[in-house]
């Protein structure tokens, strides 16, 4: 699959001048609650309304959704509102329902992009559909795999398709429940400029008072929407109620997020010009000291060599890591990006002494 432009048509028809808001309850729980959420969305930035009907909950016992009924009540609430209407679909049975049922656009969670069969299954049961369809990133941070799945359902002749960034599981614990990664959404959409990419700050989140920041930090990274979970009264919430925002909170927040224009004009250019060529200059000093580093880390390797000492020297490194991560402080970087980026440097380092150690 390579970028096509007209991989955004279906983005570019619904003719929006905001980002693409899809907003709705994790889960579809009563006729009532779900008509109640759409009438709320209905004069919010919302285009479509979710509702999860199949919840995959990681352990059993949990509530695992409505079922098909759930798909009557959303039909209702499309009818109602005018909203279109988007659940998750998770095998063949669930495609061929919801495609009965008219649903607008269908997304493959996090926990079905990790199989390859059951994302087959899917664009198999999907093929050729004009309904619009978003692949979740897998549990995992594997970009291969996350696109693998976008690439199964655009080889099935599925063409409006698009993704959601919802963070990867980790065992570390961190203010999020998933990690973000940007870095990994952000190579995606180097790899695809023109495939829409929404945020879910829902899942990143975990906990509603971090949504409004991951939906603003999505924003200046260029995504193309966001799909949030929302209840009208998110504490009773039978599942995810602590992620979930109320439609009021949603209204406010589509307000107070900041659009930036992708470029600037005039002068705002050229003193961008300018401090450009400053970090230019500094990114070739940064590559030619490091350079450098390598070639003192070969002298020492070839000294190893010669006096059969092992490259990985324990004490050294700690110093070495400590010492810098504390000149990083006074120079205003975190201490993990220093981190980080002295355990590459390192990795570099005993990469260039095994090479000249293991040649005899
Ligand atoms: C360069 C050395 O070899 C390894 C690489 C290090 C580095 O790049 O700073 C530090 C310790 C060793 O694990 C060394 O022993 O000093």
């Amino acid at each position: 699959m390579e970028n096509d432009k007209t991989l955004r048509n279906w983005l570019t028809e619904m003719n929006l001048d905001h980002p693409l808001v899809i907003a709705g309850p994790c889960s579809a729980e009563t006729e009532e609650q779900v008509l109640h959420i759409a009438h709320q969305l209905k004069d919010s930035d919302a285009t479509v309304m979710r509702a999860g009907i199949w919840k995959p909950r990681t352990r059993p016992g949990n509530f695992e959704g409505v079922g098909a009924i759930g798909l009557e009540w959303l039909k209702k609430a499309k009818k109602e509102t005018g909203l279109m209407i988007a659940t998750e679909v998770a095998n063949k049975t669930h495609v061929d329902l919801a495609l009965k049922a008219d649903v607008d656009v269908l997304w493959i969670g996090a926990r079905s992009t990790v199989s390859p069969f059951i994302v087959q299954e899917i664009a198999d049961a999907l093929q050729g559909t004009d309904k619009i369809v978003l692949v979740k990133n897998p549990v995992n941070p594997d970009l291969a795999l996350w696109l693998g799945g976008v690439e199964r359902l655009y080889a099935a002749n599925i063409k409006n398709l698009g993704v959601i960034h919802r963070g990867f599981s980790t065992y570390e614990k961190i203010k999020y429940r998933n990690n973000p990664e940007w870095q990994i959404a952000i190579d995606l959409q180097n790899r695809f400029p023109d495939l829409p990419i929404l945020v879910d700050p829902s899942h990143i989140a975990g906990a509603r008072n971090l949504i409004f920041d991951i939906c603003q930090t999505a924003l200046d990274l260029n995504y193309d929407g966001m799909i949030v979970e929302t209840h009208h009264t998110p504490d009773k919430a039978w599942s995810d109620a602590a992620q979930q925002i109320t439609p009021e909170f949603l209204k406010q927040m589509t307000i107070d997020l900041r659009i930036r224009k992708k470029h600037g004009a005039g002068e705002f250019n050229e003193k961008l010009n300018v401090l450009r060529s400053k970090i230019d200059v500094i990114d070739n000093q940064i590559i030619d000291f490091l350079g450098k580093r390598m070639g003192v880390a070969d002298e020492i390797g070839e000294l190893k060599k010669e006096n059969n000492v092992a490259i990985l020297q324990p004490e050294r490194w700690n110093n070495v890591l400590n010492k810098l991560t504390l000149k990083g402080e006074k120079n205003q970087l975190s201490k993990d990006f220093v981190e980080r980026l002295t355990k590459a440097i390192h990795e570099e380092s005993i990469a260039h002494q095994h090479k000249i150690i293991s040649q005899y």
